[in-house]
């Protein structure tokens, strides 16, 4: 059997795989650690997580990004009080955090599909307007519904609270960026690169 990467199939999953994702939602787990920065009365904190999400997406792809994002999500549900602040999902999906956790799942998924549609080149400068559209402008998007729906604002107000990470954030797009393409240069196949139309090439 043809074991290469360009020969897989894309939604397979191997061991190794799955080794890949277990490790990146035990990273995004540990970068809840350092603790929580409240600004503002919105009960939104900084959190390192968002890189972990960013850094997933960029590294992994699609699959297994969307894979380790999927396994913390179900284990902080599952009750682990694995969120920054030692919070747990239940406590996340009730409190005005709700939108940006639900919004981890679409954000490593853009990342990684974009990130995999670049591939096999990882290039600085897409990557990180890859992790901003993802990282940022998704999860804002998730982040502000669930502002409007568990704190009553207004969309204006809400899509204002986000004001306060967009520093922060831009700056993990940034070092995910640099990260990925340091990995990508070291591991290349890493990720799948995915390609909208089949290739009609005859070798
Ligand atoms: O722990 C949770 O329930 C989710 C916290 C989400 C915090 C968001 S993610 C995007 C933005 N950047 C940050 O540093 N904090 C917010």
């Amino acid at each position: 059997m043809d074991t290469t990467t360009a020969h897989r199939n894309p939604w397979s999953l191997s061991v190794a795989d799955l080794t890949q994702a277990a490790v990146f939602a035990a990273l995004i787990a540990a970068l809840g650690l350092p603790g929580t920065i409240n600004i503002g009365s919105a009960g939104v904190p900084i959190t390192f997580q968002s890189l972990g999400v960013m850094l997933a997406g960029a590294v992994l792809g699609p699959k297994k990004g969307t894979l380790a994002v999927g396994i913390f999500m179900v284990l902080a549900i599952a009750g682990l009080p694995i969120l920054s602040g030692g919070r747990t999902g239940v406590t996340a999906l009730s409190s005005p955090t709700a939108g940006f956790f639900i919004g981890f799942l679409p954000a490593v998924i853009v990342i990684g599909l974009l990130t995999a549609m670049m591939m096999p080149r990882y290039r600085v400068l897409w990557g990180i307007v890859i992790n901003l559209l993802g990282g940022m402008v998704v999860l804002y998007a998730c982040g502000s519904i669930g502002l409007m729906i568990r704190s009553d604002m207004t969309l204006w107000a809400a899509v204002a609270t986000n004001g306060t990470f967009v520093i922060g954030d831009a700056v993990k797009a940034v070092v995910t960026a640099l990260v990925a393409a340091q990995v990508h240069r070291g591991w290349p196949g890493l990720i799948t690169p995915l390609r909208l139309r089949r290739s009609t090439a005859t070798a």
